[in-house]
């Protein structure tokens, strides 16, 4: 299938949309939108009982508006997130001053807390509902210049704002950061800090201080935090993360000497760090998603949306098929 010639298509077709106002207004009386409740996107079961993004189309959402008393235009305030493979425009819209219970009977959902969400949600859709709250957040957090401290005005699509009054634009900002699984061939080091949910391990992370590449944060970062010096890095992927606020997630492997594992641990950053053998973490990937009913596992890793997940992932295979060579099970 050659997906090139749509996919380029749709990319133009989305940046007039993103620097054309006029042509975002069009766009919006043929959109699909996604609401959120102060930062709870609004999500629908299905008839068989899976969850899912509740999306509107324009004439709907402004039907449902009318009904709860507000005026239809507010759909203007919507932010423009990308299409959907037909090429329809998706929208977010906070709807936060509006009575939640009355939006979630029109709409027949529920709005839910993003981390919740996050495990109710089919995979592909987790990432387009952290985007339409991270736009959202950015937004109701960058009103004013931090120059002038006059009001930021927004573009349309909201990609932008701009103070009039000192002429500086704003776009939106991820802060970069790195995430490393670091193994010394037969184990893997994970760690954890006192705000996760108890049992739950993840590899190494850290902010990137300005300045600094991918590689030196990453040495610079496990050496803060255990006190070991790595070598062999190698590119993983990447990820937007809304938590607290949105990062961009750089995911890399790298290795230590097998003859210098010991840890060292930096009590204010971490409450543990321990290197985990192939049996333990396969054991980890195959238990079910976390049921918010039951005590949670004594050990547990972040869920499949987590990039850590998929580093996780990358780095048992590896070690299977090393085994399989080795003639081990
Ligand atoms: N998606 C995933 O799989 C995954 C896994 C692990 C961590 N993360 C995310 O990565 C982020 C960073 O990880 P960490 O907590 O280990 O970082 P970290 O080790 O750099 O420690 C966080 C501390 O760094 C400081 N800091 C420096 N720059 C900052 C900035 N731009 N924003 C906020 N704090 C800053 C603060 O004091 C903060 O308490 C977290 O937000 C976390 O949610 C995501
Ligand atoms: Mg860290």
């Amino acid at each position: 299938m050659n997906l090139t010639k749509p996919v380029k298509n749709m990319s133009r077709y989305l940046k007039r949309l993103k620097e054309d106002d006029e042509a975002c207004r069009e766009a919006l009386k043929s959109g699909i939108f996604l609401l959120y409740h102060k930062l709870s996107p609004l999500l629908r079961e299905t008839s068989s009982g899976i969850y899912t993004l509740a999306s509107l189309k324009t004439s709907d959402l402004e039907h449902i508006l009318e009904k709860v008393g507000k005026d239809k235009h507010f759909v203007n305030e919507s932010f423009l997130l990308g299409c959907t493979d037909k090429g329809e425009p998706q929208f977010s819209l906070e709807v936060g001053d509006i009575d939640r219970s009355a939006l979630e009977q029109e709409c027949r959902g529920m709005f839910v807390d993003l981390r919740k969400a996050f495990f109710m949600l089919p995979g592909p859709e987790s990432p387009l509902a952290a985007k339409g709250q991270a736009l959202l957040r950015w937004h109701q957090t960058n009103c004013f210049c931090s120059a002038t401290g006059q009001p930021t005005i927004r573009n349309q699509s909201g990609s932008f704002r701009v103070c009039h009054s000192s002429g500086i634009t704003y776009y939106p900002k991820m802060a970069p950061v790195v995430i490393v699984l670091v193994s010394d061939g037969s184990r893997c080091l994970l760690a954890r800090q006192t705000m996760f949910p108890l049992g739950m391990y993840s590899a190494l992370s850290g902010f990137c201080d300005m300045g600094e590449s991918v590689e030196e944060t990453l040495h610079r970062e496990v050496a803060e935090e255990v006190g070991l010096e790595v070598k062999n890095i190698q590119y993983s992927g990447s990820q937007h993360w809304p938590f607290p606020q949105s990062s961009f997630m750089l995911a890399c492997h790298a290795t230590v000497n097998p003859d210098k594992t010991q840890v060292n641990i930096d009590k204010a950053e971490l409450e543990d760090a321990r290197w985990f053998t192939y049996e333990e973490i396969t054991e980890a990937l195959r238990k079910p998603p976390l049921d918010p009913r039951r005590e949670p596992p004594v050990f547990w890793v972040p869920p499949s949306y987590a990039i850590a997940n998929q580093l996780i992932q990358e780095w048992a295979n590896q070690q299977q098929l090393s085994r399989k060579l080795h003639g081990l099970k």
